[in-house]
């Protein structure tokens, strides 16, 4: 069993070459008793997710060669694997973050294993800051694009080496959260009585650990953006890179400070508790749009979603 690791021994990058994901990749379904077409990664605090899977098959990360581990608390560090809604899934309990100390390869490394494993579809969730000062603690943003403020002085997880055989040396960014997904996700949230609390807009991932200054958080909401967090982009660049569609929301666990007279002191615990507050919300968000892709691919969803607790 490859390790994964730098191909030419010296890339600062750490490039990890095709042969060590599909390593990685082919350890995992050789353990595994359904085919997914579909990955999920869960957001700090929203683990729980994954419980409404069935036939679950849980693999520890610790467990898989060449594989990260988690070391934040709210993110297990766990893959669980089984049927959601009539579809086989792969659901990511815990994710990795550059403030870690993993490169961004690193950390986007488990979306290559996705694709590679035959995997279709990223559905992405986060725990994030409202910009947006009409956001509440609680809502959902379905994230529309990003802004990617670490990728901006060439921090990718795609610098080094391409490989061809995982996407193209340049790709377009252009749509990489799918726009049919967040139409039908309006729509899910219509038929869930949720309207007012489903917003869309654009993610920002910075590099944390550290939460923002309020002058960070003034110049954030000047550039557009309505939510910040310290994930998602680099994973979803991978998936864009490597032809997965990709669904992704923000739950909104604080509000961000714009005004000094308003201050806000963010911490992870609050982060993971709101996260664990609306976590059956997040979950049938999630198992309707899991159901509709059963439905539009012919697979057999079960007669009524099952997942509201
Ligand atoms: O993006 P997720 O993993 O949901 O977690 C968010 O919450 C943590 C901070 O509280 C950071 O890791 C931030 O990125
Ligand atoms: N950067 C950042 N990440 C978060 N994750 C959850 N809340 C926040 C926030 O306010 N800022």
């Amino acid at each position: 069993m490859a390790d994964a690791k730098c191909a030419t021994g010296k890339c600062e990058d750490k490039t990890i070459t095709y042969e060590a994901v599909k390593a990685i990749a082919d350890n995992i379904l050789s353990r595994i008793k359904v085919k997914p077409v579909i990955g999920i990664i869960c957001g700090s605090g929203l683990g729980s997710l994954t419980e409404a899977i069935t036939n679950a098959q849980n693999i520890d990360y610790k467990d898989i060669p060449g594989f990260p581990v988690s070391t934040v608390p709210g993110h297990a560090g766990r893959l669980v694997i089984g049927m959601l809604e009539g579809l086989p899934v792969l659901a990511m309990q815990g994710r990795f973050h550059y403030y870690e100390g993993y490169p961004l390869v690193k950390c986007s490394l488990p979306v290559r294993v996705m694709k590679v494993m035959g995997i279709e579809y990223l559905m992405v969730t986060n725990a994030a800051g409202g910009i947006n000062p009409t956001y509440k603690v609680g809502d959902i943003m379905l994230i529309r694009d990003h802004i990617n403020f670490v990728g901006f002085s060439g921090n990718s997880p795609l610098r080094g080496p391409n490989d061809d055989r995982l996407g193209p040396r340049f790709p377009p960014m252009t749509d990489a959260y799918n726009p049919a997904l967040i139409t039908r996700a309006l729509s899910v949230a219509k038929e869930m009585g949720i309207p007012d609390v489903v917003k869309v807009g654009t993610y920002c991932f910075l590099g944390g650990p550290n939460y923002e200054t309020i002058a960070e958080c003034k110049m954030l909401h000047t550039c557009g953006v309505d939510a910040v967090g310290m994930s998602t982009a680099h994973e979803v660049v991978v998936a864009q890179h490597c032809g997965l569609k990709v669904f992704a929301f923000s739950l909104i666990t604080n509000k961000s400070s714009l005004d000094y007279e308003k201050k806000e002191y963010a911490n992870h615990a609050e982060v993971v508790a709101v996260g664990k507050s609306r976590e059956s919300t997040c979950r049938e968000l999630m198992c309707r749009m899991i159901k509709s892709i059963a439905a539009e691919r012919g697979s057999s969803g079960s007669a009524d979603c099952g997942c509201t607790t």
